[in-house]
């Protein structure tokens, strides 16, 4: 069943289309890799999906809740969480305060907030830094900070935006386990990753796009044969 419908989304900035007649779906408790060249209009779709940035035509459904078109508060409510792809650290809060900010959101009680990120910390396997600054965290680390304080406003679907970017191998391995571990909390993920041996061993499901429109869709074994997605990755070389 799916969670996310996103039918023929075109997105154009002036004379640039950033996304064109674009359609996929992320089921429920899915993992689903957007993937692309530079340029290929990954974060402009996620831009729309989370109210950032209302698609120009199309529409976007959670469930039957239609979200284009919607505020990115209105999109948080419907279930749509988002990380950024330059992780928004407040540095010089502690890490639990970082994810509280989060938890405030959607429950305004200091001590529930609180016991939440928490919580969530430790799920993301950062427990150990809860009262330390977040500036004193690595860059992995404060990606990992971000998606907690995206899971404390409890989404249904959580958007990832490069979160494995320029991270070494035992960092990726540390990040897909948290990816794998909300997975299994049934929470979806759409992931936009250029890191492609983090993103291909887990997904259910692989969207590719390339100059704004989608070019292929499976699984990451039919993608990474398709002979156009490989010319379009070749090319980017
Ligand atoms: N606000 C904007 N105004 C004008 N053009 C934009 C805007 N946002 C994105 N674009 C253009 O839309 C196209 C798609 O950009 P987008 O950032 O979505 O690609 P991407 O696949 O996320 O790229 P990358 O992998 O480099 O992050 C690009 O040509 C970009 O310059």
């Amino acid at each position: 069943m799916s969670l996310l419908r996103v039918e023929s989304v075109s997105k154009r900035f002036g004379g640039i289309t950033a996304n064109q007649d674009v359609s996929f779906e992320v089921g429920a408790g899915k993992i689903v890799g957007l993937i692309g060249p530079n340029g290929a209009g990954k974060t402009t779709m996620f831009n729309c999906i989370a109210g950032y940035a209302p698609p120009t035509t199309g529409e976007i459904w959670m469930n039957d809740i239609k979200v284009s078109g919607m505020s990115p508060e209105q999109c948080a409510r419907a279930g749509i969480g988002r990380t950024f792809q330059v992780a928004r650290t407040f540095t010089s809060m502690t890490a639990l305060e970082n994810v509280m900010v989060g938890a405030f959101l959607i429950n305004k009680n200091v001590g529930d907030a609180r016991q939440s990120a928490a919580r969530l910390l430790s799920f993301v396997n950062l427990g150990q830094f809860r009262d330390k600054p977040a500036g004193s965290m690595t860059i992995s680390e404060q990606r990992r900070l971000a998606v907690a304080r995206a899971l404390a406003v409890k989404p249904r679907l959580l958007l990832m935006d490069e979160v494995m970017a320029g991270l070494n191998p035992t960092e990726v391995r540390e990040t897909v386990d948290v990816v794998l571990k909300i997975r299994e909390e049934g929470i979806s993920c759409l992931i936009v990753e250029h890191v492609l041996e983090g993103i291909m061993p887990i997904a259910d499901a692989i969207v590719v796009l390339d100059y704004g429109k989608k070019i292929a869709e499976g699984s990451p074994e039919q993608v990474s044969r398709d002979p156009k997605v490989i010319a379009a990755y070749l090319g980017d070389e």
